[in-house]
């Protein structure tokens, strides 16, 4: 089984949760883009749902697909998001924003009852910070803000190299909103709860990756079949 077999995999199971009716928040990146082309068979069946994306490129492939889009003015409470992610621990916390998306996807999953997270299961670790920690900041003073999100790291007892991220061209990548993005390498974050409050404080930083208590349920896909972490339903 290939990678994308395990993520269709899990993108599968978490169709099943889908039910008539419901307000959904459609994920960013390459899992969630197969849970949105299930969606749209589904919905071309007579499934009725309304969604609301988490990116540019998200909506555009709904919208590609016939799914009724919203927006969060028109319908700002959700039933369910579903969302890949690039590290998930034990407690359900996750590390996004590999596809720039985090912004609109933790306001997107704070909207939502329950987010479920779909991954194939190289995503599930016992401690966070393996993958870059990516966090937005405005334009504006980056030299500043750079300052800050160094001491902010040091601050909670961790250390590595921030990179501002670049497209492949190699001009900087402009998120959604218009920001920038600093990819912490960090290895290890010991206390992701310390580390996003030390981010949080900071003026030039607008979000960052860790998504703390948003999650409700993982769904894992490995050759052997599917993990389940948390609760579905
Ligand atoms: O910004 C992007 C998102 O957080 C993605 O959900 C995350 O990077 C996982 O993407 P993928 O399913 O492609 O591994």
């Amino acid at each position: 089984m290939t990678p994308d077999d395990l993520k269709k995999l899990a993108a599968a199971r978490a169709l099943e949760l889908v039910r008539p009716g419901m307000r959904l928040g459609l994920g960013t990146g390459s899992t969630a883009k197969h849970f949105v082309d299930m969606l749209g068979a589904r919905v071309a069946d007579g499934l009725d749902v309304v969604c609301v994306s988490t990116s540019e490129v998200t909506e555009a492939q709904a919208r590609a697909l016939g799914i009724p889009m919203s927006t969060l003015e028109e319908t700002p409470e959700l039933d369910l998001t579903i969302d890949g992610a690039d590290e998930v621990d034990g407690e359900l916390r996750l590390i996004k924003g590999g596809g720039a998306a985090l912004l609109r996807e933790k306001i997107v999953a704070s909207a939502s009852a329950r987010m479920v997270v779909i991954a194939d299961d190289s995503k599930l670790v016992t401690q966070l910070g393996r993958f870059p920690l990516p966090i937005e900041i405005v334009p504006f003073g980056l030299e500043v803000t750079r300052r800050a999100v160094m001491a902010a790291i040091a601050s909670v007892g961790s250390a590595g190299e921030l990179v501002l991220r670049r497209k492949a061209d190699g001009t900087v990548l402009v998120t959604d909103g218009g920001h920038y993005i600093l990819d912490a390498h960090l290895g290890a974050i010991a206390q992701p709860e310390a580390l996003a409050a030390a981010l949080a404080r900071i003026p030039g930083v607008v979000e960052h990756g860790l998504f703390l208590g948003l999650a409700t349920a993982a769904i894992l896909a490995s050759a052997t079949g599917l993990t389940i972490v948390g609760t579905l339903d």
